[in-house]
């Protein structure tokens, strides 16, 4: 997991195709959907698709330690949770390619740094922005900031859909998937996980 987060997954791609393969590629899709490729209002889409493409999965080109890097000191006066909850992205299921839409609640106890709360939110888009499980990701964006900011603990919870199993295969929609990952003392103070949970569903 360290290579994924420490490296641009894209590095690891020796060559990228060009964005005329890229083109082709998506009108093979077009054909295989049983689409033809000649029709007017497609001639256009390989095209879109590509580059929505360099959109939906920009999280490739992008580090997240140098977004994690920017902290500053603790603000004087305050050590407890900093939590931000109801983070909405969207991401694609590694197995299908199929979005996956979701919220995230991102909690730690400051440990002598603290990040701008832009940071954490910028960290959800940047791991959601590639291909991923929703186990993954959950790990990852805990793993990053656990990593780079050495708080005293991290807490996360991804609360997702997965449309791969709501618009095929099983088609059960609104089935909601849960993961977390809870680092340092929020994974070794039981309480410090009950305060994180209280705070998330607003009884807090
Ligand atoms: N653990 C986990 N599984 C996921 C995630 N996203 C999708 N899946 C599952 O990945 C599995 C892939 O199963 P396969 O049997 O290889 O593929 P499939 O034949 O398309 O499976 P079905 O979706 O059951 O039709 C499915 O059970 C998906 O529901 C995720 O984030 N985490
Ligand atoms: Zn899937």
């Amino acid at each position: 997991m360290d290579a994924i987060i420490k490296n641009f997954p894209s590095d690891a791609v020796d060559t990228r195709p060009t964005l005329a393969e890229a083109e082709e590629a998506v009108r093979t899709l077009l054909r295989w959907a049983g689409d033809d490729v000649s029709r007017e209002g497609l001639a256009d889409t390989p095209k879109r698709v590509a580059a929505s493409y360099r959109e939906l999965f920009s999280g490739y080109d992008q580090d997240p330690e140098e977004v994690l890097g920017r902290t500053f000191e603790e603000v004087a006066g305050y050590d407890d949770i900093v939590l931000v909850k109801d983070i909405p992205f969207f991401s694609h299921c590694e197995h299908h390619m199929v979005p996956i839409i979701g919220k995230a609640h991102i909690a730690y106890l400051p440990g002598g740094k603290v990040l701008g709360l832009s940071k954490i939110a910028r960290v959800v888009e940047i791991f959601g922005r590639r291909l991923q499980t929703q186990e993954a990701m959950t790990a990852q964006v805990a793993s990053a900031i656990d990593g780079t900011l050495q708080p005293r603990g991290v807490a996360v919870m991804i609360e997702a859909e997965h449309l791969c199993m709501a618009m095929r295969g099983i088609q059960k929609q609104g089935s909601t998937t849960i993961t977390t990952t809870f680092t340092g003392a929020f994974k070794s103070d039981p309480h410090e996980q009950v305060r994180f949970m209280t705070l998330i569903r607003g009884r807090g």
